[in-house]
């Protein structure tokens, strides 16, 4: 990657030479970097300060054992992480995600672009991400219970309300937060929010299930209000993934009058000129831990398709990218922008290849990255952090209020820092300077602590 400043092409190159087999984190890195040009040559205090070398850097990286007993009295041994990654604005917070694919690139990336996002919300938490490489499908209730409580005996050293809070991601939802929770209170004998996402009997936040497809909608509303004087009333809408994101943003798109017309899971899509119909995808999903291609079997207008990649070639308005990272290629972008898609934005991390991205902004695709446009998931487990620590619980208006504030304020910061600094409608560099600035006020105000 070709920087213009000295200082910037200097750090790359350390962190492609350090870590040249985290692709991830290099990728996720890199498009941060080439966002802050404008940013460094403004303030040469960032150099003096060693600004961007510390911020590149996690802060502390734990990597750890999980052993366990399957079913069949067998040991099984997974490897768990946790990526501190910087807490200049407030404790570490960011989920844990349980996938086969799971390693230290992935856990990196994931953790880098959390600082930023987390400094988009508005709301005083720092960056951080965790997870293993178990696979809960295919696992019974008590071996997910046994792996849970493995992991936390040993995360529950590094983490705790003030310090480190994590939550769900791929693979971690209500029933992986309860175990864990139930093991960290069993170890540590407190009742703190020390995790968010859960369960509303015991400390949970109404709102926060809804929150990333939530927010992800209410921010590709502004976006299309402000900069097409349009919105979802009538679009057809592409979504890819079928869990916690995805599910909630068909939903919202729906009630705000859009037409979602696929969802997807690592095997295939569904596409269902109907109409998607929300509640039959969280029966086969949230309830019965089922594949999408269960949905043909109830809903007769749908057809189904082998292999994930497939949703992007079905014409839309709009493509909420809601599964995981890379899944949209440049070939994806190309065809999605042949068929005229106007608007994209991402509920998954980093789904869109850099490829794919300079595409949709060359073609004039509006288009919101996934640090700003998903990140009312972990704006509303600050809120549920808020409702902990004063005892008390918000109705699901007053939440889903809030939330609605929040994304509406990320999209006007991100909106404004790109105009700030010439590159007007450009969200993606918008969002990572509007992130980044927060930050580094907060890290040149703290001294050289690390
Ligand atoms: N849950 C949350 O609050 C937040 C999640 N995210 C991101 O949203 C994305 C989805 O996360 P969740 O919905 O929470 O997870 P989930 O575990 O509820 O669902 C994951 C979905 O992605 C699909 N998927 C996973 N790997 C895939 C692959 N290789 N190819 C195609 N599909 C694949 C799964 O089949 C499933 O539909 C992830 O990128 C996650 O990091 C971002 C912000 C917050
Ligand atoms: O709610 C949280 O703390 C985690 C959200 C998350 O992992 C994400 O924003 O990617």
């Amino acid at each position: 990657m070709k920087f213009q400043s000295t200082y910037l092409q200097g750090i790359y190159d350390g962190l492609v030479e350090r870590n040249g087999e985290q692709t991830e984190f290099l990728e996720a890195a890199g498009e941060v970097l080439s966002s802050l040009e404008p940013v460094v040559a403004a303030n040469p205090r960032l150099e003096e300060e060693g600004v961007i070398e510390r911020l590149v850097e996690p802060e502390r990286v734990i990597m750890f054992r999980v052993p366990w007993v399957d079913d069949a009295g067998k040991v099984q041994v997974n490897r768990g992480y946790r990526v501190q990654f910087n807490s200049a604005i407030g404790p570490y917070k960011g989920g844990l995600r349980l996938h086969p694919s799971v390693n230290l690139s992935i856990i990196k990336f994931l953790g880098f672009e959390q600082i930023f996002k987390n400094s988009l919300t508005t709301l005083p938490i720092g960056g951080g991400k965790g997870g293993s490489d178990f696979d809960p499908k295919g696992k019974s209730d008590r071996e997910v219970m046994r792996f849970c409580q493995s992991f936390m005996t040993e995360l529950q050293r590094h983490i705790g309300p003030d310090t480190d809070v994590p939550a769900g991601d791929i693979g971690v939802g209500a029933r992986e937060i309860g175990y864990l929770y139930g093991q960290y209170k069993r170890l540590r004998n407190e009742f703190t929010g020390v995790l968010t996402g859960k369960g509303l009997a015991y400390g949970g936040s109404l709102v926060r299930t809804e929150a990333t497809g939530y927010g992800l909608c209410y921010y590709t509303q502004e976006m299309l209000s402000v900069m097409k004087n349009d919105s979802f009333k009538g679009k057809t809408v592409v979504i890819s993934g079928s869990g916690n994101v995805a599910i909630y943003a068909a939903q919202k798109a729906t009630e705000l009058g859009a037409k979602v017309v696929t969802m997807s899971d690592s095997n295939g899509y569904v596409y269902d000129p109907e109409g998607i119909q929300v509640d039959v995808v969280k029966q086969i999903k949230e309830v019965e831990r089922g594949r999408i291609k269960e949905y043909t079997k109830r809903v007769p207008s749908a057809e189904y398709h082998e292999g994930c990649s497939g949703v992007w070639t079905v014409a839309c308005d709009i493509a909420l990218p809601c599964a995981t990272q890379n899944e949209l290629s440049e070939e994806s972008a190309k065809t999605l922008i042949a068929n005229g898609v106007t608007a994209v934005a991402e509920g998954a991390n980093m789904p869109s290849v850099p490829e794919a991205v300079e595409a949709f902004q060359k073609a004039g695709v509006l288009f919101g990255p996934a640090k700003a446009a998903n990140a009312g998931g972990v704006a509303t487990s600050a809120l549920e952090m808020s409702q902990n620590s004063e005892r008390l619980h918000w109705t699901f208006e007053e939440t889903d209020e809030k939330l609605h504030g929040i994304m509406i304020q990320i999209f006007h910061a991100s909106y404004d820092a790109a105009k700030k600094y010439g590159m007007d409608g450009n969200l993606v560099a918008g969002a990572n300077i509007a992130g980044f600035e927060k930050v580094a006020e907060a890290m040149l105000a703290q001294g050289i602590a690390y």
